[in-house]
Formats: structure tokens, sequence, C-alpha cells
């Protein structure tokens, strides 16, 4: 029977967090609710979740030994990867020595790049996924282009958030697309996937809980993206019964395949009553933030006790919501939100600032949430909000 302790005690159940940005800092939330000591690792100082944890380690978690040395100096019970980005070998090396990874360390080294996760998915569960190659180095990627047709997605195989991804309409896209992954992806400089370009109605995320007593299926969440970066989402997305049925089949495969307690959020392509499988992440999605507002249990109440291994009898749906971003764009270290007076002045409406400490190019800093009577209504609301925050840099 799971048992939690008293945090900054001996017997404290402690959590570390590799990733600390919005995502992490819902988690940390929900898991201090639950009593949890709570800390938080990443790149960078003061990202969003060390603002509420109990304490923070800036590492390069690309970098084993690094990785390595905060996790035995914090030895804590559940390791959560929050990004793709880490050492994930030094993770598989530390569950053999008896330390758990949410959901495990093979789930995360499989996510960590294209590659693996997507050959696992098409090779060996035989999900349908659109039509790929890989590709190494430029001679290769112009073959496999070939191969593949156009359009097509081209994008590295270790980024996210739509970092080095573009769409090739025609043969001019060709060296602009080579030369956006070289630059926009995280690391494994020259790998990219070639990506045959699916004509679907619509995309959602498809949360997936694996916990104590079994799997439980959020209801559909449908998003817009921009660039390959998620703009809006909303709760639930209308689908016909056949295609639901096949999306929470395709979402138990992969996530049975992955194993482990905790949320996923399961990626699909829907065109009439066929579905596609694009990619997991073996934990909360962004697209996901919907949730804060659209159910009793967030994703990250639902990581939180999923985690902890406590029960998830019921997961209760509000109705029509939508999340809308807060993006800003430009180079500054001192962010300001400013007419939130009017992002609040209707009733449904949340927001979240993230508190990131600063921006240079385009990020995410908030997210507006909105109920309202009809999903088309909903998104116009968190959409409203979202455009009445003011970002001055
Ligand atoms: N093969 C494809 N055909 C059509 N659209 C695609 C394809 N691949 C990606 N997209 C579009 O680009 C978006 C981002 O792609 P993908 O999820 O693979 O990238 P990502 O960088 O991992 O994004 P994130 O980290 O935000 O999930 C998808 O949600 C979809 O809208
Ligand atoms: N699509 C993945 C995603 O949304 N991840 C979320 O964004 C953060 C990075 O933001 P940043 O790039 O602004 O630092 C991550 O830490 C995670 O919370
Ligand atoms: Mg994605």
């Amino acid at each position: 029977m799971p048992r939690i302790g008293t945090p900054l005690t001996g017997s404290a159940t402690r959590v570390l967090l590799l990733g600390s940005g919005e995502l992490g800092k819902e988690v940390t939330i929900e898991l201090q609710r639950l009593g949890c000591e709570v800390i938080a690792v990443d790149r960078y100082a003061n990202a969003p979740a060390m603002q509420v944890a109990h304490r923070s380690h800036v590492i390069n978690m690309l970098d084993a030994a690094a990785l390595r040395q905060v996790i035995e100096l914090e030895r804590p019970a559940y390791i959560v990867p929050e990004i793709e980005a880490i050492a994930t070998a030094a993770l598989v090396e530390l569950e053999t020595e008896g330390y758990t990874v949410i959901p495990t360390a093979r789930a995360a080294r499989l996510t960590m790049d294209r590659e693996g996760i997507r050959r696992l998915a098409s090779e060996e569960l035989k999900l349908p996924t659109s039509p790929y190659r890989f590709a190494e180095g430029h001679a290769d990627y112009l073959a496999a282009v070939r191969e593949i047709g156009l359009p097509c997605v081209v994008k590295p195989v270790m980024s996210s958030s739509g970092k080095g991804q573009s769409l090739l309409r025609s043969e001019q896209d060709i060296e602009a697309a080579w030369e956006y992954a070289q630059s926009g992806g995280r690391a494994g400089v020259g790998r990219v996937i070639v990506e045959g370009f699916v004509d679907f109605d619509y995309e959602i995320t498809l949360l997936t809980v694996r916990h104590a007593a079994g799997t439980s299926f959020c209801a559909p969440i449908g998003h817009r993206q921009e660039g390959g970066d998620y703009r809006e989402s909303w709760q639930p997305q209308q689908m016909s019964e056949q295609a639901l049925a096949q999306a929470q089949q395709v979402a138990r495969s992969i996530t049975d395949a992955l194993g482990g307690r905790g949320v996923f959020g399961v990626e699909l392509f829907i065109k009439g009553d066929q579905v596609w499988f694009n990619e997991v992440s073996p934990r909360p999605h962004d697209t996901g933030l919907v949730t804060l507002i659209s159910q009793d249990l967030s994703e990250f109440a639902l990581h939180a006790r999923a985690i902890l291994g406590l029960p998830i009898p019921q997961i209760r749906q509000f109705g029509p919501s939508a999340s809308a971003v807060i993006m800003a764009e430009g180079c500054s270290e001192s962010v300001g939100y400013a007419n939130l007076q009017q992002a609040l002045s209707e009733p449904d409406t949340q927001l979240r600032l993230f508190g990131k400490p600063g921006v240079d190019g385009l990020r995410r800093m908030g997210v507006a949430l909105a109920r309202d009577t009809d999903i088309e209504l909903a998104r116009a609301r968190a959409r409203r909000s979202a455009e009445a925050v003011q970002v001055e840099l």
C-alpha cells in the first residue's frame, strides 16, 4: 500500500523532476498537495517548476555524469522526466540499480528520439503511421525525400514543439528544410525523419493514464498547431464512435508496450474513421493544459496519483472547454503581463502565467483556459482571454 512521508524529513517521499517547465510546475503543485517533497532540475535557473519546488538544481541533463550525480545526491523515490532531451541511457542504468523512473526508463529512452518510438509503433506493434524514412547526411536526405514524395514533413530526430520542423510542398522547400532541421534540433545533428504528409480531418491527444488499477482514458482533446507548436486545444473533440474506439485501441497498444505508471499523451491523426499514430509523450502533454479547467482531476493531478500508486476511480469531464496559449516574441529578461482585468473579465475563465525568466525568440509564457456551452464558444472565449493579455518585453 502506498504511504507518503513528511517533506524535508528523513521520511519524505522525494520526487525528482527532470525538466521544470510549465508542465512540471503543475505536476509539482499536485505532488505537493499530496505531501511529497519535490526537487526540480533543468538546464537554466528559475524555471517555472523550480519556483514552486522545495529546491532545485541547474545541470546539463544530457550529461550522464551530471545526471547521475544529482540523482545520487537526492536519492528520490521517483524520477519523473518532464522533457525528452535527457541522458536517458543513464536513466536505464539507474533503473537497474533500483531507482524508479516514470513511467519507465525504457519509455524515456524510446521517446527521446523519434526513431525509437516510431520503429516500436510501426514495425513492432504494426500501428498505422505516416510513411517515413530516417536519413543521415544531405545525400541520404535527398534520397529519402524522393522516396517519400511531396508533400512531406521533415523533423530532426531529437526535437519537440516543432523546433526544426518543416512542411515541404514543392522542390523549392527541400534545401531550406534541411538547413532548418540542422539548426533547429536539440542534438543528434544530421539525423532527420522524412514523413509523408497525412491529410487528416483533425488531430487529437488521447490522454491515457496507466495506474495501479489499470488504464483510463480522458475525453479526446482536439488541437490546432502552427509550425509544429500547439496554439489552441479543446475537450471533448467530437469523434465518430468507431474513430474513438480505434484511437483507444492504438493508445492502449502503445502505452502497454511502454509500461509503467503515469499519464501518456498519445497523438493521433484522424480522417473519417481512420486513425494514424503520430507520437506519444510518456508524461503530461502541452495540449492537455486544457484539463486544468475541463476535468476535476487535471492531467497533472492524474500523473501525481498514478506515480504514487493512488486510486483513480473516475475522471469527471466538465463539458466544452478550451485553452489558448500566450506567446512572447522578442528578447527580454523581465517580461510583464498587463490588461489582466480584461483577460479575466468573463466567467469560467482562468489564466496560468508560467513565470519563465525570459524570452529570446518565440516562447510560450502562459495559457488562457475557458469553459462555455459549446466547443466553438469555449475556444473563442479562451482566445479572447489570451489575446487580451498584453505581453510587455
Ligand atoms: N506526417 C505529418 N502529416 C501531417 N501533419 C504532421 C505530420 N507530422 C507532424 N504534423 C503536424 O505537426 C505537428 C507537430 O508534429 P510532432 O508532434 O511530430 O512534433 P513535435 O515537435 O514532437 O511536437 P510536440 O513536442 O509539441 O508534440 C503535429 O501535431 C501535426 O499538426
Ligand atoms: N511540447 C513539449 C512542451 O510543451 N514541453 C513543455 O515546455 C517546456 C519547455 O519550454 P521552453 O522551451 O519555453 O523552455 C518543458 O519543460 C515542458 O514543460
Ligand atoms: Mg507532437
